[in-house]
């Protein structure tokens, strides 16, 4: 096997060109059969198999950069620099990542996992290497999607002043996770199409330069004009009139003209773009056929690319809120959805189906999304953005200045709230509660159940100033089906009302606030269970009734505790001299990595046990305390 020959970084640069020529299909052969297990991002990967050969063929790492953009798509970088035995355990607690991490590899320059940054830390690293005096090269590389996103464009705006070498390689595949939308992709797919023309833009030059004496100098000249003419002979003059030279579009899967472009990049002193041709899901037929199925996926059958259980035949809280959306959109044509590309994962993909006028994917671009639904509110649409709580971190000042600063209406589907999983440190869903509490004018809910959350999308639809409703990744919550009281802005429900101890959870921590009811009570403990409902704003008077009859508060949600549900509420006991002791229960001051969600939660302290035990400890010393006084 020719990938055992490469043990680490630079190691594939001694093999024989024949032995590289079958080098690409075991890795894929590779990726296929590990990704089939563990799961993971496999279309993705397998388009950029030989993009990253000729990458680690014409580079030097650790001292040449490569920065991968989103970062989903690293995984032959990862085996190319040593790191095949990671891919048992690949997105698995413990075990290899599946986004570059820098702790994990010196080959890896720069942590990534959200869209559109690679271009700006490209930058970064250039500026750092020249004012250093070093020589290393430096190489973002960005999919079509990623190009979407407004980040990539402030930073080539940046690039195109550049007096030293950037290759930027646009890795297009002509997709986003699902069709990938706008003006650039549309102007990408004009020069894959003009690619086409190739011959014919050869023949134009070609029959000028056969000109005598002048000929030579009129293709010069057409090429450095600004006019329609110069699409002929120099594509990408987008990228051209801003200074930034365009090479391509190139076959992504000849490793040769690979090779050939990017030594020529290496010798431009100045920003250069690559776009190279990809084909997502190359070499797997299903992932060809599908590549938005496998953009990401569970554990398949690698026959058939058949599911391998484990995805649940029950709703999503995403399925609840796209069907009860769609069923209100049906009556009020009003209702507008906006998501930025994650039709698929958001739920919203049931909604454009229905509503293909009213449904809007902005491409990867949250800040867009919700300054655009601040547009449509302003003229009298009730717009509904569903945004994973992680990719809505980017759009805080367009939440603040451009929504609640005008109150108006938007409604923020905030899905993959809390542990998300696999993904790791860059998606976890764990500051939405944080940095939207501190938002004046905003409404904050989260439901504890399946029923709730379909009742809380109608009231958000409903509702006239903004609102976020948060929920998580997964199967919508089945339990606590009896307890259906109407949503009442601000107020929280009352679940099981004794003395001593309140529970009070957030949304989804609905299931675990029971188990550790039941385990108190089991243990002798009296305990009541309150489902806060409305993280913001606060309901004050269910505390200051509870403060009457119980001795202790303990808070339980998912996110981090600085500025969450948890903080709040003990800041009001506070405030208000209430008299009762506060533990709060959630994420400490810190990243949580990947792995399962159930293996995460019992690693941050959210499990039942951890918990209970907690609890009682606390309890105990809210006695002896109250006994030293
Ligand atoms: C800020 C942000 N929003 C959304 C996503 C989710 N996301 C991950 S990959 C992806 C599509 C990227 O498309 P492209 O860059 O073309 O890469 P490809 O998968 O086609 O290789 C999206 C939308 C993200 N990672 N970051
Ligand atoms: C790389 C990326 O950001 C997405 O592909 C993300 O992994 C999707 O997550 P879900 O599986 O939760 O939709
Ligand atoms: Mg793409």
């Amino acid at each position: 096997m020719i990938l055992e020959k490469i043990q680490r970084e630079n190691d594939i640069k001694k093999l024989s060109p024949e032995e590289l020529g079958l080098l690409a299909e075991e890795i894929r052969q590779f990726l296929i059969e590990k990704i089939s297990r563990t799961g993971g991002h496999l279309a993705s990967n397998l388009g950029v198999v030989e993009l990253t050969m000729a990458l680690h063929l014409v580079f030097s790492l650790p001292e040449d950069k490569l920065i991968w953009d989103v970062g989903h798509q690293a995984y032959t970088h990862k085996l190319l620099t040593g790191r095949r035995a990671g891919f048992d355990a690949l997105r698995k607690y413990g075990g290899m990542s599946g986004f570059p991490k820098r702790k994990e590899s010196k080959c890896d320059a720069f942590d990534t996992g959200h869209s559109s940054t690679s271009i700006s830390a490209g930058l970064g690293y250039v500026a750092a290497r020249d004012i250093l005096g070093a020589s290393n090269s430096v190489v973002s590389i960005i999919g079509d999607g990623a190009m979407t996103g407004g980040m990539a464009y402030e930073a080539l705006n940046n690039a195109s002043r550049l007096k030293s070498n950037f290759i930027i390689i646009l890795n297009d595949n002509n997709m986003s996770i699902s069709e990938n939308v706008g003006g650039m992709s549309k102007y990408l797919n004009g020069l894959r199409t003009a690619e086409a023309y190739t011959g014919l833009k050869k023949g134009v030059e070609d029959t000028l330069l056969k000109i005598p004496v002048q000929g030579e100098k009129i293709v010069n000249k057409v090429k450095k004009t600004k006019s329609g003419i110069k699409q002929l002979l120099v594509p990408g003059m987008l990228f051209e009139d801003m200074g930034i030279t365009y090479l391509g579009p190139i076959d992504g899967h000849d490793v040769k003209s690979l090779c050939r472009t990017l030594h020529e990049a290496k010798r431009v002193n100045h920003a250069v773009l690559i776009h190279v041709l990809t084909k997502k899901g190359k070499g797997y037929t299903p992932a060809e056929e599908n590549p938005a199925r496998f953009h990401g996926t569970g554990p398949f059958d690698v026959a058939t690319g058949e599911s391998n259980g484990g995805s649940s035949q029950k709703d999503s809280y995403s399925d609840v809120f796209s069907k009860v959306l769609c069923d209100i959109a049906g009556q009020d044509e009003r209702v507008t959805a906006i998501t930025a590309a994650m039709a698929d994962g958001t739920g919203l993909s049931r909604f454009q189906k229905y509503f293909p006028e009213r449904f809007f994917d902005v491409g990867i671009a949250e800040e867009h999304a919700l300054t655009f639904a601040a547009g449509l509110a302003a003229g009298g649409m009730k717009p509904v953005v569903a945004v994973y709580s992680s990719f809505l971190q980017r759009a805080y000042d367009q939440t603040i200045h451009d929504i609640c600063l005008q109150k108006l209406p938007v409604f923020l589907a905030v899905d993959r709230a809390g542990l998300v999983g696999s993904d790791g440190e860059t998606h976890q869903g764990l500051f939405d509660l944080s940095f939207l509490s501190t938002i004046p004018n905003m409404t904050i809910m989260s439901p504890k159940n399946r029923w709730e959350m379909a009742d809380m999308v109608r009231f958000a639809v409903d509702f006239e100033y903004p609102i976020a409703l948060r929920y998580p990744r997964g199967e919508a919550y089945g339990g606590l089906k009896n307890f259906r009281t109407p949503v009442v802005y601000g107020k929280s429900e009352v679940i099981y009302e004794e003395e001593d101890i309140v529970i009070l959870f957030v949304g989804h921590m609905a299931s675990l606030a029971e188990e550790v009811r039941r385990k108190l009570k089991d243990t002798g403990y009296c305990c009541s269970l309150v489902n806060s409902r409305f993280i913001k704003p606060l309901d004050t008077k269910m505390l200051e009734r509870m403060a009457a009859d119980h001795t202790l508060f303990v808070t339980i949600e998912e996110n981090v505790l600085t500025g969450g549900y948890g903080e709040q509420v003990l800041s009001h006991v506070s405030r208000a001299h209430l008299g009762v002791h506060v533990l709060n229960i959630g994420i400490s001051d810190d990243y949580v990595e990947h792995g399962s969600v159930d293996v995460l939660r019992h690693e941050v302290g959210l499990d039942c046990e951890s918990i209970t035990k907690k609890v009682i400890t606390e309890y105990i010393s809210c006695f002896k305390r109250e006994n030293i006084k």
